[in-house]
């Protein structure tokens, strides 16, 4: 196997810093002369910079998989400890939904995005048929997975995310990249705890041409050295076999075009002229490094001539959303997907860009409404993970040391049978794909839209979610019997468990007291009892795995919760009414189908095993199922999801096999109103993330896409309150996102002053001690992944690949 891009890093030393942040043009052959090249290795003087190709790379195992690709955990052949998540995508299908320009902004985007608060794209490969995305590997999945398994997040960890994602905005909007897809599931933990943004596939971009060279290096002048290897991938021409398409893209590129991973100009220049001249170059050790220097996250350049913001065409291309079946924005089965319109399309997209003095659209836009806040900001708390002996929920590990780790070969499969095993997991994805570039995902369980699938897909992953400060040892009693006048009996001391000691081992056990109805009511008046109290605790050796316990004789109806939902609309807060529904948590809607299912699965695992408890009497002591053959748990620590928001018992409940949508909750008004929209979507996407972080479900969350919309565009937002209120200073950073007027609404400098993030060090908050870090049991530990995938039903063994 070649391995020409792996050799030159030792060979040559090319120093970056050297061209000036001009980001200007520079035709490749004069960026060669601007680039210091320090020949360090003169033996080595034979060696040629190619362009890398899959074959460079080995795959271990699938790690999951998106609407568009699916990811694998890999890693270069010369470097087995540097893994990357190789996203693949397949050209055909990206043809067939019209999705090549996206790939191509997203290779684009996350190639410029050299922020330590994006994910990092290190290589763009391609085959015949398929593009390949290699990216640093977050170990740590996403934040809606974290969000769904701790229900919500404090203010202090709130705020810590919602301020690092500030950093990601302000970096891509001052290089001219609007993100448009900003949401939890976006965000990825890296192995710190830091949170970095990925999915640019809905990006935009000023930026109508192929990369070229100077581009990668003037965004990143400050960073770490991508090897040529990497420029000459990441610069490369993808080519879907189709010029039209790469026209409608407005590529430039005079590169070869067979298919295979031509070159673009530039690129081909750079190569060129490093074989001509035979360099050597020794590249720095950091290939795949990912630490960043400071300066970098406040770089206030912009990409080569162009506008930080779009042209009038560009601005008439809008985000749509589109009811492909069942076109019936009641009928919550519809799926609804999004896409961009091309030029082509654009008469049909969007009306032009909103004109800052009037316009229909400022009309449509309710009139901003503002909470007004008095009081003094209130001193900030910081989450920090413990360090002490005590705290053994937390890792140790630092990093990336898996110096003690190895891979375990048996499980490697070559590059070579990656599009087998794609061709596989898309044929084993038909029931759960939508329609085209659809966003929605299909729900089976219950409450996957409120974030959270209590009754299943974290169990496997929680292992893995050591409690932060914020959760660790906290018990919420969760007792919802009452809701309706006992809602305080909620315990939030957040200090100790019940008694009285730090507990840190993990969750284990589902306990469902109090099951009532037979049925699943639907939306019932908001008296109506929540049937259910979940709380999990570590399952002893000798208990039973829900999955023996809901054998044939088990009463389904007695796991099926009510739903806890009122169709009622909730008197609004600056109604003066909305005081009177009590801020609650909520238990899931559980489905005794897919319980079984997904305990079953729980069967095969090695590791922790669940046990569902069911009684009729909340007051019930646990039922001990004598011993059985388990595999002890590791851990045990608590983990309860409660939810604290309103907006979770009006809206939050779903019915079984529900096909919801997970992107309409971000979207900002101007873009339901398709008026033209600039980077002000993202910061409204960001507030909508941040409510959603401290209640554990988006302000806007609905039971059908049109109920959504009207929410987003009446502003119809809800606060949880009492115990559960939130702090004025959270509130007002959200209401002040939420800002209606997109050119009213406050970008990165405005939220960094705002009193809710005055603790905020924004220089250095990339060095700043995250509230929660991964601990995977080994470097190729997928687990944090496993919630999102049994939330979709992704079947890992439907990834196997095939030698
Ligand atoms: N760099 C990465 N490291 C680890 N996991 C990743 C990485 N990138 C993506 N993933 C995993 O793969 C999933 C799908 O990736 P991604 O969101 O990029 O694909 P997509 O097809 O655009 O998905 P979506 O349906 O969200 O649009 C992510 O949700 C995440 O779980």
């Amino acid at each position: 196997m070649e391995n020409a891009d792996a050799t030159s890093q030792s060979d040559v030393h090319i120093d970056y810093k050297t061209p000036k942040k001009t980001h200007s043009l520079i035709d490749s052959e004069q960026l060669l002369d601007k680039i210091n090249i320090l020949t360090t290795k003169p033996e080595n003087h034979s060696q040629n910079a190619k362009l890398p190709t899959i074959k460079d790379f080995v795959i271990i195992k699938p790690i999951s998989r998106g609407a568009f690709g699916k990811v694998f955990l890999g890693y270069k052949n010369n470097d087995s400890k540097r893994l990357f998540a190789i996203k693949v995508m397949r050209k055909s299908e990206m043809i067939n939904k019209n999705m090549v320009s996206q790939v191509i902004t997203e290779r684009n985007a996350l190639a410029l995005s050299r922020s330590q608060f994006c994910v990092s794209l290190f290589y763009s490969l391609q085959s015949l048929s398929y593009v390949y995305l290699v990216m640093e590997y977050m170990v740590g999945g996403d934040l809606k997975s974290l969000l769904a398994m701790f229900g919500y997040f404090d203010e202090p960890t709130a705020r810590f995310y919602v301020a690092e994602m500030v950093m990601a905005l302000q970096y891509l909007h001052q290089h001219g990249i609007v993100h448009r897809d900003i949401k939890p599931d976006n965000m990825l933990l890296s192995s710190s705890g830091h949170v970095k943004l990925t999915d640019f596939g809905l990006s935009k971009i000023d930026m109508r041409r192929d990369l070229e060279i100077s581009d990668l290096i003037n965004c990143s002048p400050n960073l770490n050295a991508r090897t040529p290897g990497q420029l000459l991938s990441l610069t490369s021409h993808l080519s879907f076999g189709s010029e039209k398409k790469l026209n409608d893209f407005g590529s430039v590129s005079s590169g070869q075009n067979n298919g295979m991973g031509s070159v673009a100009t530039g690129t081909s220049h750079l190569l060129q002229a490093i074989n001509k001249h035979s360099l050597i170059m020794e590249l720095s050790d950091s290939e795949g490094d990912t630490s960043l220097n400071d300066a970098e996250k406040t770089s206030d350049s912009k990409i080569s001539g162009v506008s930080p913001f779009f042209s009038a065409e560009e601005a008439n291309e809008s985000i749509t959303h589109t009811c492909t079946t069942n076109v019936n924005p009641q009928d919550s089965s519809s799926s609804c997907s999004f896409h961009t319109c091309n030029s082509a399309d654009l008469s049909k997209c969007s009306p032009p860009l909103e004109s800052k003095d009037g316009a229909a659209a400022g009309n449509a836009i309710p009139s901003k409404r503002r909470v007004e806040f008095v009081l003094d900001a209130a001193p900030c708390q910081r989450n920090r993970i413990s360090k002490g002996p005590e705290d053994s929920g937390v890792s140790s590990r630092k990093g990336d040391d898996y110096s003690s780790c190895h891979l375990n070969l048996n499980s490697e499969s070559t590059a070579s049978s990656i599009e087998k095993n794609v061709d596989n997991l898309s044929q084993s994805k038909e029931d759960f794909s939508c329609s085209d570039y659809s966003r929605s995902y299909n729900v089976t369980n219950g409450n996957e839209m409120s974030g959270i699938n209590m009754n299943s897909p974290f169990r496997n992953l929680s292992k893995h979610f050591k409690r932060p400060d914020f959760l660790r040892g906290m018990k919420r009693k969760i007792n919802l019997v009452n809701r309706s006048d006992n809602m305080s009996s909620m315990d939030t001391d957040g200090c100790s468990s019940s008694n009285g000691s730090t507990n840190t081992g993990l969750t284990q056990e589902i306990e469902i007291l109090n099951i009532g109805s037979s049925t699943p009511k639907k939306r019932k008046a908001r008296s109506s009892p929540i049937r259910g109290v979940l709380k999990v605790r570590s399952l002893s050796d000798d208990e039973m795995p829900i999955n023996h316990l809901l054998g044939p004789e088990a009463n389904v109806a007695n796991v099926v919760f009510s739903t806890p939902v009122s169709s009622q609309k909730l008197p609004r807060r600056d109604g003066g009414l909305l005081g009177k529904l009590k801020a609650t948590r909520f238990a899931l809607p559980l489905s005794i189908e897919n319980k079984k299912r997904e305990h079953a699965t729980a069967d095969k695992m090695s590791g922790i095993q669940y046990h569902l408890k069911l009684s009729d009497d909340p007051t019930m002591s646990p039922i001990n199922h004598g011993a059985g053959n388990l595999p002890k748990t590791p851990k045990n620590v608590n983990i309860n999801t409660p939810f604290r928001t309103p907006k979770s018992v009006r809206r939050g409940a779903r019915v079984s096999n529900e096909r919801i949508l997970g992107t309409p909750d971000y979207l900002a008004p101007e873009l339901l109103l398709k008026q033209g929209h600039g980077p002000a979507v993202d910061w409204w996407a960001l507030g909508v993330c941040f409510y959603e972080f401290m209640t554990g479900i988006p302000p806007f969350n609905d039971e059908t896409p049109q109920k959504v919309f009207d929410n987003i565009l009446n502003k119809n937002i809800e606060w949880p309150e009492g115990d559960e209120a939130l702090s004025v200073e959270s509130m007002e950073a959200v209401e002040l996102l939420l800002t209606m007027d997109p050119n009213e609404r406050p970008a990165a400098k405005e939220v960094q002053q705002m009193r809710h993030f005055a603790c905020i060090d924004w220089e250095n908050i990339g060095n700043t001690e995250p509230p929660f870090v991964p601990t995977p049991d080994n470097p190729t530990d997928t687990g944090y992944f496993d919630a999102r995938n049994n939330l979709q039903h992704l079947q890992l063994s439907n990834f196997a690949l095939e030698e």
